[in-house]
């Protein structure tokens, strides 16, 4: 048995799964907060099915994030993440994470709120910083001062972020400890279908 099953409580990912129905957990944020890290043990400890919309965009498109990006700029991409997330939201339970701009896109906000509970992972620069500056696969931090780009973009979509269902600090403690709290607030969700 992994550690992942011995430190999260068992019983309370049965809870979140029975409060959870047929609907879905799309998880929220900006890079590096732990949507897609999270979002795969969360569905783990509900038994659902897990999808990252960066990798079914990457999946169809047969093209990396960044060369998107640098090929078709960022509102094609935008587009296709639209359409992409319109399509995963159908059909439930599943937990969905999504790209950091993804719920920033009025249209496709709109679907989430729609087809999904929201729920936003939110960090303190800090904590974000560390944990992007050691990869470089994120074309929006590609600039001449990433730090000051996260921190602009955080200022930008954080009032936007506000609005998800639920509200879960990320932040510099074990991952198990984020999966708990995020079970536990799917666990005290009203129950409905
Ligand atoms: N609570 C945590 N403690 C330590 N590292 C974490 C935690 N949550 C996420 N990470 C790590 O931070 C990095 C960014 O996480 P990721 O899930 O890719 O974020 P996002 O999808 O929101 O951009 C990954 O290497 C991930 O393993
Ligand atoms: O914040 C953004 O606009 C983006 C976040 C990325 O996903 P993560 O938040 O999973 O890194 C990815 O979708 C793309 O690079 C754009
Ligand atoms: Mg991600």
């Amino acid at each position: 048995m992994s550690e992942t099953n011995l430190s999260v409580p068992a019983t309370l990912g049965e809870q979140a799964r029975a409060k959870l129905g047929r609907r879905n957990i799309v998880f929220v944020g900006l890079m590096g907060a732990g949507k897609s890290a999270i979002g795969r043990m969360v569905a783990q400890h509900l038994r659902v099915p897990f999808i990252d919309t960066d990798v079914e965009i990457e999946r169809v498109s047969r093209m990396t994030i960044s060369e998107l990006f640098a090929t078709y700029g960022e509102e094609e991409f935008r587009a296709l993440e639209t359409r992409v997330i319109k399509r995963l939201l159908r059909g439930g339970p599943k937990v969905i994470s999504t790209g950091g701009g993804a719920f920033i896109n009025d249209n496709t906000r709109r679907h989430i709120s729609r087809g999904g509970i929201s729920l936003w992972l939110k960090a303190d620069l800090e904590v974000l910083w560390e944990r992007v500056n050691k990869r470089d696969h994120r074309p929006l931090l590609k600039t001449e001062n990433p730090r000051a780009t996260l921190a602009a973009l955080m200022e930008k979509r954080y009032p936007i972020y506000s609005e998800a269902d639920l509200t879960i600090e990320s932040r510099d403690v074990r991952k198990e400890i984020i999966v708990t709290e995020v079970l536990a607030a799917i666990a005290g969700i009203e129950q409905k279908d």
